[in-house]
């Protein structure tokens, strides 16, 4: 698996504003109850007044609807603009494969296809205007996984994890994956960490207890909570009424609601820069430098916090460790590694210099995801794309005055 794309996509990025904060719940491993999770934080969410979505990414095996109560096999309606009208559950919206086939007939999809409904599901339904989409994404570090952090901005990812040892070792892959493609983590949840006893209320732990915390601890991710093993979790799951709603005075309902607040205060001290955006270079419209905003000592040397356009030559990157960097537009063309310009086996340039015009400019530039860049320029070029690792270890232009 390559952390850098062979090739920039269309700059899809913009025009995805409505969608608010997107948020994918992952896991290495299935069954340690990413979609519970996702739907019981959802609803919580939304409990505190915010709009929002859940996309049920898991294709072959969607088990929202189930949870949710909402019924199967019937395709959805369409909205007068062409969009899919997606299911409402509790006051919040889902979509799901499981609502176009039946419960007991899973989707055969090939690998382009998951692509390709993964892309509907988020671009083609009608939301309306969101605060948070969370992404209930299916178990293990594949397609789906790559294709949603490469394609849309995501806020960043939530791993579940179960206390066992072989989970955590797994959500540790879970969590380097995400890290490859420039996924933020925001946190570790910690599920069925300890039974709570129904007479007593007791909490015994059956598995280790605080693996979780550790295993955050030593990656330097963010702790955000443990929901206990409760038993009422199963049935709600099969009533389709999760236990947010059906249960709300349980500990693990509490879970729940903490582990949102918690999400929330992480998701709004989100640093970088704000994305989707989709910048025109020549009149310097939507550029992403909103406000001014300064990098600081111990920052992160790869995260952007803000673009400029210097002069019509020169690309100005502010980095979170309060670095500014100056890049001349045409070293920027001449930098790009996709497919048309680097060739993709040998790794070799084929991009000839000379045929790069000393006046050459960017037309456009706008946010992939929230690692990289997309650029077009006026020679025609229109799939530049460089990651911020790669942006990072550009040489500079002469810095005066930035
Ligand atoms: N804290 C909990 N206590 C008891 N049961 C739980 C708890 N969390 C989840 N479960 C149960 O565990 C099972 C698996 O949960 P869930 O489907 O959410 O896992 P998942 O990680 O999404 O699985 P998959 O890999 O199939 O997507 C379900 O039966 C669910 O009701």
């Amino acid at each position: 698996m390559t952390s850098t794309p062979a090739t920039s996509r269309a700059p899809e990025d913009t025009g995805m504003a409505h969608l608010g904060q997107i948020i994918a719940v992952a896991s290495g491993k299935g069954g340690v109850g990413k979609s519970t999770l996702s739907t019981n934080l959802a609803l919580a969410l939304a409990a505190q007044g915010a709009a929002v979505g859940l996309v049920d990414a898991d294709l072959y095996g969607p088990s929202v609807p189930g949870m949710l109560g909402i019924k199967t096999g019937k395709n959805p309606s369409m909205s007068p603009s062409g969009k899919v009208m997606p299911a409402q559950a509790h006051g919040i919206k889902v979509i799901s494969m499981g609502m176009l086939t039946d419960d007991d007939k899973p989707a055969v999809l090939r690998g382009p296809m998951v692509s390709k409904y993964l892309r509907m599901f988020i671009l083609e339904v009608d939301w309306g205007k969101l605060d948070y989409l969370i992404l209930d994404l299916p178990p293990g570090t594949g397609d789906t996984q790559l294709t949603l952090a490469q394609s849309f901005p995501l806020t960043g990812a939530v791993i579940v994890s179960t206390p066992q040892d072989v989970s955590l070792k797994i959500a540790r892959r879970g969590i380097r994956m995400m890290e490859q493609v420039k996924v933020p983590i925001l946190g570790i949840v910690e599920n069925m960490s300890g039974f709570t006893c129904p007479s007593c209320g007791e909490v015994t732990h059956i598995f280790h207890q605080g693996g979780g915390e550790k295993i955050a601890a030593s990656l330097g991710v963010p702790f955000l909570g443990a929901v206990p093993l409760d038993p009422a979790i199963v049935d709600c799951g099969d009533d389709g009424l999760p236990l947010v709603i059906a249960h709300p005075d349980t500990p693990a309902a509490q879970a729940y609601r903490d582990i949102a607040a918690t999400l929330l205060r992480r998701v709004r001290a989100k640093p970088g820069l704000p994305t989707p955006f989709g910048w025109q270079w020549a009149d310097d419209a939507s550029t992403p430098m909103p406000a001014p905003v300064a990098g600081h000592a111990g920052g992160a040397a790869e995260v952007p916090v803000a673009m400029h356009r210097r002069d019509g030559r020169t690309l100005v990157v502010r980095w979170q460790d309060g670095h500014d960097q100056a890049i001349d537009v045409r070293d920027l063309r001449l930098a790009c590694r996709c497919a048309a310009c680097v060739d993709e086996m040998s790794r070799r340039a084929v991009l000839v210099p000379a045929s790069v015009p000393l006046n050459i400019t960017p037309t456009r530039i706008w946010s992939i995801g929230n690692y990289a860049i997309g650029a077009s320029f006026s020679d025609g070029h229109q799939s530049g794309i460089y990651t911020f690792g790669h942006l990072r270890s550009m040489k500079s232009a002469e810095v005066e005055d930035v």
